[in-house]
């Protein structure tokens, strides 16, 4: 029997991904909680605020009904903002029956106020043993890129490595590669903090800095990623993975990053609250600078760059005053996780 999967979310990844899995021969519910997107979905086959030029599969059947959605699904991916999965996941626990589904989300952002990882707050809110995973699919993965079938790779991570396999197959496909990862910390905390960094590579962009400051910023990015990273216990190497580099990479330099496209505005002196108004979709960056602030502070870890753009997006520092004082820092060595490493090497 094909597999069903409940796929919730109907934005610019949700479709997309839920799109995919229909390519692949599977029966997907795509649950909105938007019934205009019903007709546009089923009958136009078009996704028009989140992916104006994209023709959707004829199979392609979008629900507002979230009972029928994730009933008899062998796999429930999350597909909505990061400060929203809390909510979604509230309504589908008690749906959740005895055939323990996989439960997969592919957010990319941190929990504002709880400071919680996503599959941490799926693991919290949903009822124990009433599913399998929780499983993360990240990496290096515009929408608009899968819609137009662009060769993309992905990271896909979970504990229960069976759990991940069987998401990893579902999803492959000519175009469409995953790889199996155990590090989940890892995987999310890489997913999460590179959207900080990319709101910054679209500053620097804004304000016509030209490759050598764009590579820096990446490079140190990466750098105080990791350290962060491995300090809570994360393998050092999943960060020059897909879901870390990789991620960092594509959303650093694309136009169809919303984080990049963001900072690119606030380079060329929008406001903020402009910023995020002509947008349209989640800038998960904006609240993860916040978290990151705050995590940073908790573990005792030194995040400059994060620091500076929690700075511009919280306190109005000017870009160019928090660019200043990073290059006046005292020089440091390269490499300073010497100790952290020993720490990360427990976890693998
Ligand atoms: N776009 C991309 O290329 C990629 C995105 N991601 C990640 O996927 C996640 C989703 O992003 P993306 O699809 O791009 O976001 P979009 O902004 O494109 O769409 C968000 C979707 O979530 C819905 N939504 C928001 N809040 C709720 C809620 N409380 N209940 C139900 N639905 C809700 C929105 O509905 P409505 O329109 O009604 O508000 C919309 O359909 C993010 O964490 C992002 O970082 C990961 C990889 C690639
Ligand atoms: O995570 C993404 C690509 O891998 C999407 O990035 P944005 O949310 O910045 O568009």
């Amino acid at each position: 029997m094909t597999d069903k999967i409940a796929v919730l979310g109907a934005g610019s990844w949700g479709t997309v991904l839920a799109n995919l899995l229909v390519e692949n021969g599977l029966n997907v519910a795509l649950w909105t909680h938007n019934p205009k997107q019903i007709p546009e979905i089923n009958e136009t086959h078009h996704n028009q605020h989140y992916l104006p030029d994209f023709v959707l599969h004829d199979c392609l059947r979008a629900t507002t009904d979230l009972a029928a959605a994730v009933a008899g699904a062998t796999v429930i991916l999350f597909v909505v903002p990061t400060n929203a999965i809390r909510s979604v996941a509230e309504q589908v626990a008690p749906l959740l029956t005895d055939q323990q589904p996989i439960i997969a989300h592919a957010a990319k952002g941190l929990e504002l106020n709880t400071k919680l990882r996503v599959s941490q707050v799926l693991t919290a809110v949903l009822p124990k043993g009433a599913f399998r995973g929780p499983v993360v699919i990240s990496g290096p993965s515009h929408a608009e890129d899968v819609a137009t079938r662009d060769i993309t790779t992905l990271t896909v991570a979970s504990t229960d490595l069976q759990a991940a396999q069987t998401v990893q197959k579902l999803f492959m496909n000519d175009y469409f590669r995953l790889y199996t990862n155990t590090d989940v910390l890892g995987v999310e905390l890489g997913a999460a903090l590179k959207n900080v960094i990319a709101i910054g590579a679209g500053a620097l962009h804004g304000l016509g800095y030209g490759d050598n400051t764009k590579a820096a910023l990446m490079t140190r990015g990466l750098a105080e990623i990791t350290r962060l990273g491995t300090h809570m216990g994360a393998n050092p190497m999943t960060f020059i993975g897909l879901s870390g580099v990789g991620d960092l990479i594509v959303t650093c330099t694309s136009v169809h990053s919303r984080n990049w496209r963001a900072g690119n505005a606030l380079g060329q002196g929008e406001k903020l609250p402009d910023v995020l108004a002509h947008m349209g979709m989640v800038v998960e960056g904006v609240s993860t600078a916040k978290v990151v602030h705050e995590l940073a502070k908790d573990q005792d870890c030194d995040m400059p760059i994060s620091e500076g753009i929690y700075q511009v997006l919280y306190q109005g520092a000017p870009i160019k005053t928090v660019i200043t004082d990073l290059m006046a820092r005292e020089g440091k060595p390269e490499f300073d996780f010497g100790l952290t490493l020993q720490n990360a090497s427990k976890q693998v």
